[in-house]
């Protein structure tokens, strides 16, 4: 087995679904606090519902600043001025939710959802109509930032009309600004009709994660003179056929630096090197979402450990629970005393169910 091989291997089984657990858990812990925050109980409630408004869609309470909703024109500003564009992948309302909170310019809600939200294999296994409920969440969480839909496998590639309808569905039904699609001189057609009907379009060359099988597992691109070149003629196809902007994923960073010098529309880079016009990483790597041990590809920084802070808490939960530590006094509801001597009377003459 290759070195490429026994690592793609690796990375796209067993230990993706264990992350989805992880996630779960989290986005389900999100949920009753806003039953909650309707409730008559105000005072008592205070923390619920601080809590609550750091996934409420109503409050923009948490953000750190305000800021004004992200646009092709806000993003193209800051290429011309040569500003970083910071980009995430989310696939739910709470991580749309905290990676705009966190500023981010750009979120994408890319098809390694099949993966890190689904447990499956990998992203050719993901339909149209699964993204479209991912993206229909993502953009309910984000309300500042650009949200671009992946365009899954098999969704696109038949030909213009098809890419076309996919896209519309996608905006219509998904209610994204944005697709992203895999490919370059070969999807012109298919780029070109997409925005010519004023939908935009983020390409995507270099590794594309959907041609795995043609690639030979997930490999560095444009490694080579005439790989580079290749890469450079896919990017400039993509930026004529009227994409906004491009992502160059797995290839050295001198190449990708040069690309990006040669174009007039943004690169943005993962696995890429810094000479991108932007960056772009999936969040359950960067935050650390997935259990130890798993293969990262070279390029992901973990600047975080939710899965760690996820399992201490309900480790920390289980074991009160377990020493019935769990709920306090604090956490119940109180009865006035009199109602509940009458409601003891009241039952006192029937036997306990356990055998008392
Ligand atoms: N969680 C997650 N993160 C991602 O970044 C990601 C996905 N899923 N799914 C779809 C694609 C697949 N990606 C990958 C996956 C593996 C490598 C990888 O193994 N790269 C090798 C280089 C191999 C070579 O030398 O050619 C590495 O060592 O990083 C790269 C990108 C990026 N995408
Ligand atoms: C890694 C990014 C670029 C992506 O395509 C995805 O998340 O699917």
């Amino acid at each position: 087995m290759s070195r490429a091989l026994s690592k793609t291997t690796l990375y796209s089984s067993s230990l993706f679904p264990s992350t989805y657990t992880a996630h779960a858990y989290l986005t389900r812990t999100a949920g009753p606090l806003f039953t909650i925050h309707h409730t008559n109980h105000q005072p008592k409630l205070q923390p619920a519902q601080a809590r609550h408004s750091s996934h409420s869609p109503l409050s923009n309470t948490t953000s750190p600043t305000t800021r004004k909703k992200i646009t092709i024109p806000t993003l193209l500003a800051m290429h011309k001025r040569h500003e970083p564009i910071t980009m995430l992948t989310a696939h739910d309302f709470p991580s749309a939710h905290v990676a705009d909170a966190a500023g981010m310019d750009m979120v994408l809600v890319g098809d390694s959802l099949a993966m890190v939200a689904l447990g499956l294999e990998d992203t050719s296994e993901v339909l149209l109509e699964e993204m479209i409920l991912h993206c229909r969440s993502v953009s309910r969480g984000a309300k500042t930032a650009f949200i671009v839909g992946d365009l899954p496998m098999g969704s696109y590639e038949i030909g213009p009309e098809q890419a076309l309808g996919s896209a519309i569905k996608m905006v219509k039904e998904g209610r994204v600004h944005a697709i992203k699609l895999e490919g370059g001189a070969e999807m012109v057609p298919a780029i070109t009709k997409i925005t010519t009907a004023g939908i935009p379009v983020l390409a995507h060359v270099g590794l594309t994660p959907q041609r795995q099988n043609a690639l030979g597992g997930f490999r560095v691109q444009g490694k080579s003179t005439a790989g580079a070149l290749r890469l450079l003629a896919d990017a400039r196809a993509v930026q004529e056929a009227g994409a906004f902007a491009v992502v160059l994923e797995a290839v050295p960073a001198e190449v990708a630096t040069l690309i990006t010098k040669k174009l007039r529309i943004p690169t943005i880079g993962i696995g890429a090197g810094n000479g991108c016009s932007g960056q772009v990483l999936v969040q359950v790597d960067m935050s650390g979402n997935f259990p130890p041990g798993r293969f990262l590809p070279k390029f992901v920084k973990k600047y975080g450990d939710v899965w760690g802070e996820a399992k201490r808490a309900i480790e920390a939960y289980r074991g009160e629970v377990k020493e019935r530590a769990y709920p306090a006094v604090e956490h119940t509801y109180p009865m006035a005393k009199e109602e509940f001597a009458e409601f003891e009377r009241v039952v006192g003459e029937e036997s306990d169910e356990r055998g008392v």
